[in-house]
């Protein structure tokens, strides 16, 4: 018997299981059959299925257990409070190792943002081992949310609790399962600059009509639009992300009229971009936590990375969210209105 979604549970489609190493995860499904599971270590997704129980996100066979595990190589690692390498933490920040938390009564997110939903809100609050190297008092609760239809809803909302003002960055660090990455375009980044970080992140603009891989690519696209398309041609399938929220404030315009004086300020304030990360051949030989062929199957693509840094003060708070959806085969990108 199929089941409608009025009569569907969504609390009882939100179960509590332990993964192969043994850690609690989430698991949400909807009434069509789309499921996703969520690790309590590092609130990472490390599956996202749709309706006929296809995976739609990479995770590599290679992934290093031990009993204070790293981030799976795969799924949506949260990084934060630092992207890459641009600060004094570890690489992608401490959150993607620590163990978060379910939060059984979570806080209403307006406006009736999960009503018809099965989601879950996790937490992670700073710790006194944290605080040794990153000292500061905060918040970060992320839902994640799967839609009747089946899409993924990411909502990170980052709080100053306490204290000194401070500053973060952040991505989701998304890897999608793709058929043979020589195949894939992503539409959406075309022109824009980026910077590459296989040259110094010296800043380049992109000529292509869309991106394509045939080496190595690890690059950030500055002020990404709202809509980036990922087309897998040979598995008929287009991943959408989409971020919401997430303005591109980079260049903040005060103007200042009168009859005489026209004034424009450009402040920098935050920068959405979106990171696009293929390791290819040798790269992927390096790496203990990926299969030597893996790379053929992984792209990562982050639909929002904040590079420069948000400064939030004693009580604000922050909120970004990325949603990821699936289209078959009849998608045309021009419907996006990339061109
Ligand atoms: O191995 P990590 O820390 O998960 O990072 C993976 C990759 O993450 C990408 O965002 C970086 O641009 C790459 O340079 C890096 O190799």
């Amino acid at each position: 018997m199929g089941h409608s979604a009025a009569v569907w549970d969504f609390r009882a489609a939100t179960e509590l299981t332990k993964d192969w190493n043994g850690i609690d995860q989430v698991v949400l499904r909807t009434p069509q059959g789309a499921s996703a599971r969520v690790s309590l270590h590092g609130a990472q997704v490390t599956s996202w299925r749709n309706e006929h129980g296809e995976e739609l996100l990479f995770t590599s066979s290679k992934t290093v257990s031990s009993k204070a595990p790293k981030a799976i190589r795969g799924g949506i690692p949260i990084c934060f409070p630092q992207f890459g390498n641009c600060g004094s933490l570890e690489r992608h920040g401490f959150a993607r190792n620590r163990m978060w938390s379910i939060d059984e009564n979570p806080p209403p997110l307006p406006p009736n943002d999960s009503r018809g939903k099965s989601f879950v809100d996790l937490l992670l609050k700073s710790s006194e081992e944290d605080v040794r190297y990153w000292p500061h008092s905060f918040e970060f609760r992320l839902r994640v949310c799967l839609t009747t239809n089946g899409d993924l809803t990411l909502i990170s909302r980052i709080r100053n609790i306490n204290g000194k003002p401070f500053s973060f960055s952040f991505a989701y660090h998304t890897y999608l399962l793709v058929s043979d990455i020589s195949e894939i375009r992503i539409e959406g980044l075309e022109t824009l600059d980026y910077l590459d970080n296989l040259s110094q992140k010296e800043r380049f603009t992109e000529q292509g009509d869309a991106i394509t891989f045939e080496s190595e690519v690890d690059r950030l696209y500055l002020s990404s639009p709202n809509i980036i398309a990922v087309l897998d041609h040979e598995r008929k399938r287009t991943f959408i992300i989409r971020k919401e929220g997430l303005p591109d404030v980079g260049k903040l315009s005060i103007v200042c009229c009168s009859m005489v004086i026209s004034l424009i300020l450009v402040t920098p304030l935050f920068l959405v971009c979106a990171a696009v990360w293929n390791p290819w051949e040798k790269k992927s030989k390096s790496m203990v936590d990926l299969g030597d062929e893996e790379y053929k199957h992984m792209l990562c693509v982050d639909g929002a990375v904040i590079e420069k840094p948000v400064n939030l003060k004693p009580g604000e708070e922050w909120t970004g969210r990325i949603q990821l959806s699936v289209v078959g085969s009849s998608f045309c990108s021009d419907r996006l209105g990339f061109r």
